[in-house]
Parts: structure tokens; C-alpha cells; sequence
């Protein structure tokens, strides 16, 4: 097989961006385009100004300045890059499905579709197709189908490379990954195919990390990888539910439990629940298949870390309601954060939203303060569950950039987000502004519980009595 010099990748979003961005960086010798549909996306990647970039990454942007341009190219003309590169990654969005068979638990396969229709087009020469988005198992095989269909003789092997990126530490997780899998047929081109990929990343990762297995692992470990994350943070969130009732503090538990070497430490913070645009979807997705295999109880099993998770959204927003003496109908509350995790503007599926749209249910003003998310995604967010009209979204909603004015008579603040700034705060001048008694509910436990009670604050933090 010949010497890898060309890649391309479908899809320049939050994955496909910083991906490609680190394999130019790191592989000097290969050229990389990052090609997209959306127009305005490949313009804010092409920014003079690297703090226009379309997505917030601590250590992105210094990357870009180095590639870009050299070695690392954004361009909206797809069937270009399709047809010079020998390796195209899809990194397209795959959505839980909102429309037929499937409806609200399938991921809605047809941009990854399109692009092996784009690739079965374009392609002149033999490619090494590698399936980058997150897919149901089986799915390289309708992608093969589709490609195997074309008639003009171009052979393509399928590779399967999820990514376990996570967002607001993405560089750092593709600089330093624990491991990267590559799944892909076990006959000789499938094994070159495996081994062309393996040669990119052993430009900057220990071959001992890169994992070789079949397609149909490779695509169902991304989806059970994330579903036991999921479930680490259902499970914990269901105990701080309990420690509330019983004076046992979730912290202490997380702490006692991960000193065991079988259980580990990471991924044990209770918080106002799970967000981002994977966990739910990817659930989802596992629950579908599962059950569309007739395995009703593995269904149900996993089905059931989505529903712990709803129950503590819901009850945060309970807990502010009750606490606020059952009715916060005119009463300002102010959340600080809502990107669905710190450092990251991402906000899709963000435990923000849905408290949020419970308190607007109540009639409850509120108001918003995030340091990366703008007021245009707040409404957007909003204005897609469709609970209310947009007018009645922007009359009981306002996005603020001064969080010290925004506690100004407030009833109360919850954090929602933890971003360090909200830490550092003055919070004995926030108390002054709000009005009394002042209300504190900590979504994700990072404020200081004596401090803030010796200040006067009438102060709640998940899993705590
Ligand atoms: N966001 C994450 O942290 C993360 C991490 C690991 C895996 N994933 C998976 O990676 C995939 C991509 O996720 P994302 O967050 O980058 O999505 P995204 O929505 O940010 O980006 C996808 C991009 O693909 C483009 N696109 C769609 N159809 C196209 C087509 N036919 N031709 C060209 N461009 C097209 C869209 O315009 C969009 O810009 C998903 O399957 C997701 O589950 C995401
Ligand atoms: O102890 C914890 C850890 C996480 N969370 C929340 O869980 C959500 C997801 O967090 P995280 O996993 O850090 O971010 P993602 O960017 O969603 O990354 C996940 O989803 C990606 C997309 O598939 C995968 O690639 C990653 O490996 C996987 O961690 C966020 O709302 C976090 O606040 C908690 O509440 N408590």
C-alpha cells in the first residue's frame, strides 16, 4: 500500500475539527482538508482571527496557527478533496432520529449516507474509507453496500476509528489518548488498510496504544464505552439523592469507594446530571438496537441510566422550587453557566436547559451568565424544545455578560456549569446584592459549604443534607 500523503475528513465539526487539527500538526508529511457543507463553518475555521473559531478548545487555537495553511486546509469544496485524498474520515453529526421508525431513540444515519453516496460518486482511485462519527454496530456494512454499488471499479476498504475525545480537554485527549481503536477487516487489505491507519497515529502515540480489532467491535466498544460512563455518573447521581435524605455526604462516598483499585476515582462527581451532545444519544442508540434484537432486559437495563438522569435534573429544579417556599413565579433566579460542561461553548443536551424550562414553567424570571455561550444559542436552545413561543423564551429569560450585576435582587443563584471563574468570585458582594434571604443551589458542588453558610447564604449543594 502506498505511503499515506493525502487524508480528507467530511464533517469540520467538534470532532472532526480538533482531530485533524492534531494529525497535520503531528504528521507534517500528510496534507489534511477538513471539508464541510456549511459555509459559515468553514469561513470561522478560516478566521484571521483565531479567537473566531467555530469551537472553544483550550490549546486549539495555538495548534491552528501552526497548520493552518501549511499542512491543514478548510474548504467547502468536498468533491475536490474527496477525490485527491487516499483516506476520507466521516465525521458527520449522527443525531438521535426525530422522525419514523426509530423516532427519539436510533441515530439518524442519512449525513453518513450521504457522504458514502458523495465518496461513491467522486472516487477514481482505491480509498480507505475510515467511519470517525459514532455509529451503530453493522454500520460500515450499509456504508460497504453503498460504496461496493457504484459500478466503476474503485475498491474501498472500511475502517472503523471512533473517538473518545471529550470536550473542553479535546487536544489534550488526541495529544495523550488513552487508546485508539481501529476496527477493520481481518483479509490482507483490511489488515494493510489497519496498519496505514496505525501509521498516522504512531506519529505521536505509543504503537502499544493503538488497539486492532473487527469492524463490529470497534463500533459497539464506542457505544458501551459511553454508556458505562453514563452509567458511573447515573449511579452516582442516584446516591446523592440518598445521601440528602440520610446526612451521608456523596463526596465522602465518591472518595471511599474510588480508593478502591477495582472501582478508580474518575467520573464520580454528582452534578445537576449528564449532558453533551453523546451520552444520551449514544444510550439511546445501544437501547434501540439492543431491543430491536428482541434483548428486552439489556434494553431496559440501559435504558434506565437515562432515566436517572432526567430524575435529577428534574430534581434540582424541584429543590429550587420548594425551597423558594413552593413558587418562584416573578422571582428572579440567576444560573451561572450553561454550556453543558466547563470550557467548552457546547450546550446541546446541557442539564441548563431543561432546569431552566422547568423554571420558566413556574413562571420564574430568569436570568443567564455563561463566559463562552452567547445569548443567540441560549434562545436557540430554548426555542427548540418548543415549550413555549419565542417572544414568551425572551420575555422570562435574559442572557447577561456581568454575573455580578446579575445577582442584583436575585432570589437565588444555582451553578449549573462549573467553570473555575465562579469559584473566585466575590461572594460575600453577591450576597449584599441579593435579596434575603439568599438562596445558593450548587449544581456541581464547588462552592466552599462553610464559607458560603458563614457568609449568610442559605446555601444547598447536590448530595449533601
Ligand atoms: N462532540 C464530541 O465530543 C464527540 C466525541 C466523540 C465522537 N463524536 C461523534 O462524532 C460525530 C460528529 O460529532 P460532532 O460533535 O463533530 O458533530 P458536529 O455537528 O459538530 O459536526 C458535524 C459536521 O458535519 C457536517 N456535515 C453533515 N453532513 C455533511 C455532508 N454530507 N457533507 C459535508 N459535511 C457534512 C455538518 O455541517 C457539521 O458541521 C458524531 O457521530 C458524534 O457522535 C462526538
Ligand atoms: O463525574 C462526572 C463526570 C462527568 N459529568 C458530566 O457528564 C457529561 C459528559 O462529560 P464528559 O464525558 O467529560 O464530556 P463529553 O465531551 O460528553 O465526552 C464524552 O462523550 C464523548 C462523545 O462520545 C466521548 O468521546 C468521551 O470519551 C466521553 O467522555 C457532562 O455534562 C459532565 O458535566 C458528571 O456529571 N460527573
Amino acid at each position: 500500500m502506498k505511503k499515506i500523503t493525502k487524508i480528507c475528513c467530511i464533517g469540520a465539526g467538534y470532532v472532526g475539527g480538533p482531530t485533524m487539527s492534531v494529525i497535520a500538526n503531528k504528521c507534517p508529511h500528510i496534507a489534511v482538508t477538513v471539508v464541510d457543507i456549511n459555509e459559515d463553518r468553514i469561513a470561522q475555521w478560516n478566521t484571521p482571527n483565531l479567537d473566531n473559531l467555530p469551537i472553544y478548545e483550550p490549546g486549539l487555537k495555538e495548534i491552528i496557527r501552526e497548520s493552518r495553511g501549511k499542512n491543514l486546509f478548510f474548504s467547502t469544496d468536498v468533491d475536490k478533496a474527496i477525490d485527491e485524498a487516499q483516506m476520507i474520515f466521516i465525521s458527520v453529526n449522527t443525531p438521535t432520529k426525530t422522525y419514523g421508525k426509530g423516532k427519539g431513540q436510533a441515530a439518524d444515519l442519512k449525513f453518513v449516507e450521504l457522504c458514502a453516496r458523495n465518496i461513491a460518486k467522486v472516487a477514481k482511485e482505491d480509498k480507505i474509507v475510515v467511519e470517525k462519527s459514532t455509529l451503530p454496530v453493522r454500520t460500515a456494512e450499509a456504508i460497504k453496500n453503498i460504496l461496493d454499488h457504484t459500478g466503476n471499479g474503485v475498491v474501498f476498504e472500511i475502517l472503523s476509528n471512533p473517538e473518545f475525545l471529550a470536550e473542553g480537554t479535546a487536544i489534550d485527549d488526541l495529544l495523550n489518548a488513552d487508546r485508539v481503536l481501529i476496527g477493520g477487516d481481518d483479509t490482507p487489505a483490511g489488515k494493510a488498510a489497519k496498519n496505514a491507519l496505525s501509521d498516522i497515529y504512531e506519529n505521536w502515540l505509543p504503537k502499544e496504544r493503538i488497539l486492532q480489532t473487527n469492524v463490529w467491535s470497534s463500533e459497539l466498544s464506542k457505544l458501551v464505552a459511553n454508556a458505562f460512563l453514563a452509567q458511573r455518573v447515573s449511579s452516582i447521581n442516584s446516591i446523592s439523592a440518598l445521601c440528602e435524605k440520610t446526612d451521608a455526604n456523596i463526596a465522602e462516598i465518591s472518595r471511599a469507594i474510588g480508593f478502591d483499585s477495582r472501582i478508580g476515582p474518575k467520573f464520580l462527581n454528582a452534578s445537576v446530571g449528564f449532558g453533551g451532545s453523546c451520552f444520551q444519544k449514544d444510550i439511546l442508540n445501544l437501547v434501540y438496537i439492543a431491543r430491536s434484537f428482541g434483548l428486552k432486559e439489556v434494553a431496559d437495563y440501559w435504558e434506565q441510566v437515562i432515566i436517572m438522569n432526567d430524575y435529577q435534573k428534574r430534581r434540582f429544579a424541584d429543590h429550587i422550587i420548594q425551597s423558594l417556599y413552593n413558587t418562584v413565579s416573578g422571582k428572579k433566579i440567576v444560573l451561572y453557566g450553561w454550556a453543558f460542561k466547563k470550557d467548552t461553548n457546547d450546550t446541546r443536551e446541557s442539564a441548563a436547559i431543561h432546569i431552566a424550562d422547568a423554571l420558566m414553567d413556574e413562571r420564574a424570571e430568569i436570568v443567564v451568565y455563561d463566559p463562552k455561550v452567547s445569548e443567540e444559542r441560549i434562545y436557540a436552545d430554548l426555542d427548540y424544545l418548543e415549550t413555549r413561543t419565542p417572544d414568551e423564551n425572551r420575555t422570562l429569560l435574559k442572557v447577561v455578560s456581568n454575573p455580578m450585576e446579575a445577582s442584583r435582587e436575585a432570589h437565588g443563584i444555582a451553578v449549573v456549569t462549573e467553570w473555575d471563574e465562579f469559584k473566585s468570585y466575590d461572594w460575600t458582594k453577591i450576597y449584599e446584592l441579593m435579596l434575603k434571604p439568599a438562596f445558593i443551589f450548587d449544581g456541581r458542588r464547588i462552592l466552599d459549604t462553610q464559607n458560603m453558610r458563614q457568609i449568610g447564604f442559605n446555601y444547598y449543594k447536590i448530595g449533601e443534607a
